[in-house]
């Protein structure tokens, strides 16, 4: 029923088959015999149709199968041949049960008839008792016949056998031969073998000796006749491949998890990190709230207009004034009155406070240096939030106390605006001082350091400020090192992880094409699988970042993490898991799979 003619098979510039010819029969247990290297899984792969890539012809019932498309040949698999492996090829993590039906997923019976057949099957081979049992649990013998019945389940007219007793003891290996024998009375079984001894079941030995198949006249019992068979394909049931990867991924949960979380922690370690510049944001505002002059600087001195033409034209700069003594000021608190002689601008931004804020320009405010707050009480900070009457010339302004500072003389600063209206009647027109504020936060280190380029004085917080964003750039640049590193170490571990689950999965492949299933439904599988990892593990970050969010708000961490950086880090986690499980299994999918039942 199979016959062989002129069949060449080269590896590269190795011949491996030579010409050789030869007539299977339709019934029989026909044992190939030959030292290791010689090319026996070679011809196998090939009457099994997974090597098309060869010279000659290979005929099954009057069919070439050497002219069939790779999904036609996985049909000729999934209708007419059983598949017996030397490692059995069980599916871990699947019952005995769920390994016998998985080949006959692809037939049109309804699940309730495999199932009744898969199980009498199994009362027959001996292993009833085992049939809801794990593959990992059984003996090599149980495993072996399992792997038979899974072979026989769709009632294959050929079954091929490579090495089938390899890993199994004297007495193990003679009743799988006795059931062999047994099954070769109603179809061909082809056995691969060392083993002189497993040839004295069969009906025939072929030799496979510089790549030509010899065989001795004296071993030939077998029936040539059948060839009455017209080599007809069925067809296929639909199985879903989503259906099929969930289940799989059921089986690699804990791995598939593991590799979730690394991930996940990888890409929420990086967020954080991103996170810090809100962080900073919140230290920076809590540092303009103690420190309101913080923009404002001051340059001494009498100016031809040039230093206040430079502030007035550069676009970081806003509120640029000039600065005059002035003179007979009083303040009136209360009762109590105290005149100013004379009040001379003072730099703002290099003023430490004991007590409250620095005037805020469009407050109408007042700050005092503690002498002169002593004479309108003792306790100065009480003094905080009183309205105090300030009177200059034909000017009253009623303003509020915002803090005092610490200077060792009489002396007070106002709301920039209030400043300004003072200098409207100043006697002396001698510009003492410049004062300006810098617009943006992050520009006054560079706009003193401009001035100071300029060999311009200038009284500012620059150190103060330039401190702080230094301490903030290096802690962020720490802070994105540290994250990064975590980020590559997460996605290098989950990579190796998903790279040696999917190496670990080349026989399966090859198991799964054995059984008929095509290339197509095998890479869908492996994408449902991929996709449901991907799934997992944004549920894995949103359930993080969650629980960050809310670690972080239960302690009081300045851990700012806002809507859209929620989000992105569960899209992100889902992207990168897609595109790491796709490189992962890449190769798998891609490979054929005769390659991968060798490997
Ligand atoms: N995909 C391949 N690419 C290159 N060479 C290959 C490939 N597959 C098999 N070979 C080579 O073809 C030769 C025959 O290999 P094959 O596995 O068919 O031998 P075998 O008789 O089954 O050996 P063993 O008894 O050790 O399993 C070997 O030299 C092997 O290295």
């Amino acid at each position: 029923m199979i016959q062989i003619k002129n069949l060449t098979k080269r590896y590269q510039q190795s011949l491996i088959i030579d010409d050789t010819s030869f007539n299977f029969p339709s019934k029989g247990l026909i044992c190939l015999l030959g030292a290791s290297g010689s090319g026996k899984s070679t011809l196998l792969n090939m009457i099994a149709g997974f090597d098309s890539h060869y010279s000659g012809d290979i005929t099954v019932w009057g069919t070439s199968i050497s002219k069939l498309n790779a999904d036609e040949l996985c049909a000729y698999r999934r209708d007419h041949i059983g598949f017996i492996f030397q490692n059995y090829h069980l599916l871990s993590g699947y019952t005995v049960l769920e390994n016998i039906l998985l080949a006959c997923e692809l037939n049109t019976s309804s699940e309730e008839e495999n199932k009744k057949n898969a199980i009498e099957l199994l009362n027959k081979l001996g292993l009833s008792s085992k049939t809801d049992e794990k593959t990992e649990n059984l003996s090599g013998g149980q495993k072996q016949r399992t792997a038979i019945a899974r072979a026989l389940i769709s009632n294959p007219r050929i079954v091929l056998a490579d090495e089938p007793t390899g890993a199994l003891d004297r007495s193990n290996s003679n009743e799988i031969m006795e059931l062999l024998k047994e099954i070769s009375k109603e179809r061909l079984v082809i056995v691969i073998t060392h083993d002189q001894k497993i040839c004295t079941f069969a009906d025939d030995v072929i030799h496979l000796d510089n790549g030509k198949m010899i065989t001795k006249e004296n071993d030939t019992q077998t029936d040539f006749t059948g060839n009455h068979h017209q080599l007809s394909f069925n067809k296929a049931n639909k199985v879903s491949a989503f259906k099929r990867g969930l289940k799989n991924f059921n089986v690699h949960l804990t791995r598939y998890m593991a590799v979730s979380l690394a991930i996940s922690i990888g890409i929420l370690a990086f967020m954080l990190s991103l996170s810090s510049g809100n962080i900073m944001e919140k230290s920076i505002s809590d540092f303009k709230d103690k420190n309101t002059a913080f923009s404002n600087g001051y340059i001494k001195g009498k100016d031809d207009g040039t230093v206040f033409e430079l502030l007035s034209s550069d676009e970081r700069i806003e509120n640029v004034y000039y600065q005059y003594k002035i003179s007979n000021v009083t303040l009136r608190l209360g009762d109590k009155t105290e005149a100013i002689a004379e009040k001379y601008p003072m730099p703002k931004a290099t003023e430490n406070m004991s007590y409250g804020v620095m005037p805020k320009a469009g407050k109408k405010e007042i700050a005092l240096s503690p002498s002169l707050a002593k004479k309108f009480g003792n306790d100065i900070s009480n003094l905080l939030g009183k309205e105090l009457t300030l009177n200059h010339g034909e000017q009253e302004h009623i303003l509020t106390i915002s803090g005092i500072y610490n200077a060792g003389y009489d002396d007070f600063f106002v709301s920039s605006d209030i400043e300004q209206e003072l200098y409207e009647n100043v006697d002396s027109k001698d510009r003492y001082s410049i004062s300006y504020d810098v617009t943006d936060f992050e520009d006054i280190v560079s706009v003193s350091q401009m001035l100071a380029d300029k060999k311009i004085d200038s009284k500012t917080s620059a150190n103060e400020v330039g401190a702080l964003q230094s301490t903030f750039n290096n802690l962020s640049r720490l802070f994105l090192i540290v994250s990064i590193l975590i980020l590559a170490i997460g996605l290098f571990i989950s990579t190796v992880m998903l790279i040696k689950l999917q190496n670990s999965r080349y026989k399966e492949l090859g198991l799964l094409s054995a059984l008929g299933f095509n290339k197509g439904t095998i890479g869908k599988m492996i994408v449902s699988e991929n996709l449901l990892l991907a799934a997992m593990s944004a549920i894995f970050n949103a359930i993080l970042v969650s629980c960050t969010y809310v670690i972080g708000r239960i302690l009081h961490l300045a851990i700012i993490i806002t809507p859209v950086q929620i989000i992105l880090s569960i899209l992100s986690t889902g992207i990168v898991v897609i595109v790491i499980s796709l490189i992962a299994s890449y190769k798998l999918i891609r490979t054929e799979p005769a390659v991968a039942l060798r490997k």
